[in-house]
């Protein structure tokens, strides 16, 4: 997949000129840079709600029906439980992903401890865990997570970083995501794109 001629502007602001952005198709892309130089813009431009403002020419990218994209600040039904909501992907989704280790590991260490709580209860990492669990399961040709590790403790950090590098490794689809912590990506695939 990639991107040509991406740019994007607000008023008279130049965030982006220009840009040619390919995404590699094995590794998972992190999309790098300082607060506000247009991340999740771009993501958003990607995912096909980004601004007017926010132009290029797409070759590859998938249709909006074969895109998840996971937001910075997840809003999500605080009623249901861990159990019903993850059910839901799993009617979405292609539920065998679960029978990967990462999937495995973050179900037995994290989500079974909290299967019967509802989602309004749960401190901000653990939701994010729960619903980027959700994500994955998802059965998608692109994912796309603006920091799905933000607000997460490291050990789990690196349990959700196992499980989107599920997807490219094992599953072949493409991944975008950003991150200000790349340190946490060691030992994983992954190609970093500088904004
Ligand atoms: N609708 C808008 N009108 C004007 N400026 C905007 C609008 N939306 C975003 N911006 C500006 O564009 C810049 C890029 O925003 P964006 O959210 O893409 O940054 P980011 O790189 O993801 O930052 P962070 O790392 O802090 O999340 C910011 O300075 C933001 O204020």
């Amino acid at each position: 997949m990639q991107i040509k001629k991406y740019s994007l502007h607000f008023g008279k602001r130049i965030l982006a000129k220009n840009l040619d952005v390919i995404l590699a198709e094995d590794k998972i892309n992190i999309i790098s840079g300082g607060n506000g130089v247009g991340k999740t813009t771009f993501l958003d431009f990607l995912a096909g709600v980004g601004p007017k403002t926010a132009t290029g020419e797409k070759i590859g990218v998938p249709a909006q029906r074969d895109i998840a994209y996971q937001l910075q600040n997840i809003h999500f039904f605080p009623t249901l439980t861990v159990k019903q909501t993850i059910e839901m992907y799993r009617r979405f989704g292609n539920s065998l992903l679960e029978d990967n280790e990462s999937f495995k590991k973050i179900k037995q260490t994290v989500l079974d401890s909290i299967w019967h709580l509802k989602v309004g209860q749960l401190s901000g990492g653990e939701r994010k865990i729960v619903l980027t669990y959700g994500q994955c399961l998802l059965n998608k040709k692109l994912y796309i997570f603006d920091e799905p590790t933000s607000g997460v403790d490291t050990t789990n950090a690196k349990i959700i970083l196992k499980l989107i590098a599920a997807l490219v490794v094992n599953n072949e689809k493409t991944v975008v995501m950003t991150s200000h912590n790349l340190d946490q990506l060691d030992g994983l695939p992954f190609s970093k794109i500088d904004f």
